[in-house]
């Protein structure tokens, strides 16, 4: 017998059942529910449920991800799943990072956003062109209990973007090993590599 200490928290399960997935964007929620498939829950979207889209005002992936689940199950009372996630460049120091969505403007034009990327870039041609997406899961119940997951996967930047089976900044990303950008990979291809898939599998080991 060792230690004083509390035993350390036991990570709650997710039941079988409906789970709300707290977000808006359509890409995300359509690999988060292939994510999920076959594990006995009725998945659905915020969007379908008519929830407002929260204020990310956190200042973390894992806090605004963390706050858009607490969102969805307070509203809804179920258990509800976030991801916040976001490119980020080591030659911009870190940007677009939790601006990610921000940076596609109101109108959410990642073609937009892609080339904001790439004409900072260029200011310093011979910098370096990583970068790596970040995926925070954060998984709430109504009670108030939260358990959360990080993900990532590193890659190069390639300039013109290339592909158009993905979202967001997927034509841009190479991921580390591959020739393909994510824009042109299918999604389970993506999703076995991908920062959500890392995140994921972290996720599902834990709470099934
Ligand atoms: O796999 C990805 N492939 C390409 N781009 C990605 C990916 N994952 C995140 N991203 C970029 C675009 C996205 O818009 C932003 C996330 O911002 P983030 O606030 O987490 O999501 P969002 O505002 O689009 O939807 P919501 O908050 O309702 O889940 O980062
Ligand atoms: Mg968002």
């Amino acid at each position: 017998m060792s230690g004083e200490g509390k035993e350390p928290q036991a990570i709650r399960k997710l039941q079988p059942g409906k789970l709300v997935i707290a977000s808006h964007n359509a890409g995300k929620v359509r690999e988060i529910a292939a994510l999920l498939e076959g594990r006995g829950l009725d998945v659905v979207s915020a969007s379908a449920l008519d929830l407002p889209e929260p204020e990310e005002t956190g200042t973390t992936f894992v806090m605004n991800a963390e706050l858009k689940a607490r969102a969805a199950a307070d509203l809804s009372g179920l258990p509800a799943l976030a991801d916040d996630s976001g490119l980020c460049v080591d030659a911009l120091g870190g940007d677009p990072g939790i601006f990610s969505a921000r940076w596609g403007g109101p109108e959410k034009d990642f073609g937009h956003a892609m080339r904001l990327v790439e004409d900072k870039l260029a200011e310093t041609p011979d910098a370096p062109r990583d970068a790596h997406f970040v995926c925070a899961l954060a998984l709430a119940w109504p009670d108030g209990h939260v358990e959360w997951f990080e993900g990532r996967v590193d890659g190069t930047l390639v300039w013109p973007p290339r592909g158009d089976k993905g979202h967001g900044y997927d034509p841009v990303f190479q991921p580390v090993g591959h020739d393909a950008t994510f824009g042109e990979m299918d999604e389970p291809a993506k999703n076995e590599i991908s920062h959500r898939g890392d995140a994921f599998r972290q996720l599902v080991d834990a709470v099934f």
